[in-house]
């Protein structure tokens, strides 16, 4: 599907550079120091045991939180970004029309709001509930939902906050081959998870983060096979961390 954009080259997509981010509430710093780099459309999945500053991470990737210190920086042109959350955001309206809504937001003439939606709600399953409205959808439709309007924006990165956290296995194997044809489609993904197997089925790479310091920024296999520090090991040995 070819919607509203030329085509793009994602290869060419900005990369992403936290520098000595920070950020503090009240006096208390959640997230300290943190330096990574996001390039290239790869599965970089976040780890880290509870209050780790995971969805504070993503936050303030996405831009959805200025940092108390340090910047978050695009380096080249900010790219098409679109953010998934645990509990999705939707209108008080039917499925369909959340889907044309967010075109419309986006300049899609409404001539070709309909069809784009309706084949997007076909591809994530959700055909047969178009008319249902959005927020008594179950939490997997909901999701699905999300993730239909994530595609329709075709975004260069996707951030996905714990997506699958409150789904039952055939919901999350769906959110997963979403996951898949977005990165298919060449987006990057910045996804938090606290499913250990889930991480080793979809991370190229891993950013480990523990009582808001990132510990670890380490390519998936060597993550998962050698982790360099004392609290990702424990981690991965389902061990209390932090
Ligand atoms: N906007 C905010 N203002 C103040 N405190 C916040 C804010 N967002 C998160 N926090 C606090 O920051 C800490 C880290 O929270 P965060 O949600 O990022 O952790 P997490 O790693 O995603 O945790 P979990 O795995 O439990 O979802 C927590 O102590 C939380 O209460």
């Amino acid at each position: 599907m070819n919607t509203m954009l030329q085509a793009r080259q994602h290869a060419d997509v900005a990369a992403l550079a936290l520098e000595g981010t920070s950020f503090v509430h009240r006096g208390q710093p959640l997230l300290t120091d943190v330096s990574l780099r996001l390039e290239g459309c790869r599965r970089t999945l976040v780890m880290g045991p509870n209050g780790a500053g995971k969805s504070l991470l993503m936050r303030l990737a996405h831009g959805l939180l200025p940092p108390s210190r340090g910047r978050v920086r695009w380096e080249g042109a900010p790219p098409r970004q679109a953010m998934v959350f645990q509990r999705p955001v939707l209108l008080k309206r039917c499925a369909l029309d959340n889907l044309t809504y967010a075109l419309a937001v986006n300049g899609i003439p409404w001539r070709r709001r309909r069809r784009l939606a309706r084949e997007a709600l076909e591809r994530f399953g959700l055909g047969e509930l178009a008319r249902r409205p959005a927020r008594v959808l179950s939490g997997g439709e909901q999701q699905r939902l999300a993730l239909a309007r994530a595609w329709l924006l075709e975004p260069d990165m996707l951030f996905l906050d714990e997506p699958t956290s409150a789904l039952d296995p055939a919901a999350i194997r769906a959110v997963e081959a979403a996951v898949d044809d977005f990165h298919r489609r060449g987006t990057r993904i910045l996804m938090s998870t606290h499913d250990l197997h889930q991480a080793r089925r979809l991370a190229d790479e891993v950013i480990f983060l523990c009582d808001g310091r990132l510990l670890e920024q380490a390519d998936a296999e060597r993550f998962f096979s050698a982790p360099a520090t004392p609290e990702a090991a424990a981690f991965l040995r389902g061990e209390l961390v932090g």
